[in-house]
């Protein structure tokens, strides 16, 4: 993957309307060509829509925010990889916090999600972060290692250049909280060199920070080594906040 350009993407989470997201839309497609990559993660009734607005030439990539571990049949409820890469979806949000934490997923079904978008040729934006009380605890590296390494474990022999990963500390996500410069470089550094150990040097992997990126804090965030972009949730939803955030990305 190229790590020359930043990726920022834009989690909508579960929000949004017909008639809001058009008009959010008409303004995200003015980040098109701005010197970064972007993507925005839409729930998945409005994806369709978002595809009809910014179709792939636009530039601007789409994006789920969860999918199934399982490839097809009798999940009652379940979008399958197939179906979202068949929909002309580019990325997935794997492991999110929320997720994790609101719908019980583990470290186990992290891995077995990232597996399933890697074989249907999506890529995964997989989610790693500490609670607060893993980092008052002196743990976040042995944290979100485990998380890293619950992944690897899942997903031997399919193409790991394909995987983006995203640092998330939870206590700074929606919470205004943002994670210092020094605190995201130390976690980043370490998880570049899990992926350099683990996927092998040849492999550039995307590190996104995620956690309260906002126009005001974006570039300085973005230029912490071994930042590759944001993974923006509030500011997503407010669109010269998205397209400010956009800029920082590009250096402009
Ligand atoms: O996926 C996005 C993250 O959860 C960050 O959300 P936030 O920017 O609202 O803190």
């Amino acid at each position: 993957m190229d790590v020359s350009t930043k990726l920022v993407v834009g989690n909508w989470k579960m929000n949004g309307s017909l008639a809001g997201n058009a008009e959010l839309l008409g303004e995200v497609t003015k980040s098109a060509g701005l010197g970064c990559e972007v993507a925005v993660c839409a729930p998945f009734p409005y994806l369709m829509q978002v595809l009809q607005i910014l179709p792939p030439r636009s530039g601007i990539a789409l994006g789920a925010q969860n999918v199934s571990e399982f490839d097809d049949g009798a999940y009652t409820g379940e979008v399958s990889a197939r179906m979202l890469s068949d929909l002309g979806c580019s990325y997935v949000i794997v492991g999110h916090s929320e997720r994790r934490s609101l719908f019980h997923e583990d470290d186990g079904t992290v891995g077995r999600k990232t597996r399933a978008a890697l074989r249907a040729g999506l890529l995964p934006i997989v989610c790693v972060g500490e609670t607060s009380a893993e980092r008052n605890d002196g743990i976040t590296l042995e944290v979100v290692t485990r998380q890293l390494d619950a992944v690897a474990a899942e997903i031997d022999g399919l193409d790991v250049d394909q995987i983006v990963l995203a640092y998330e500390p939870i206590w700074a996500i929606g919470s205004g909280l943002t994670a210092t410069a020094e605190q995201v470089g130390e976690v980043h550094a370490s998880i570049r060199t899990w992926t350099q150990r683990v996927f092998g040097s040849e492999v550039t992997t995307k590190i996104l920070y995620g956690g309260s990126v906002k126009p005001g804090n974006a570039a300085e965030l973005f230029a912490v080594p071994n930042v590759d972009g944001g993974l923006i949730g509030g500011a997503s939803l407010v669109a010269r906040d998205f397209l400010a955030i956009c800029h920082a990305a590009a250096g402009d």
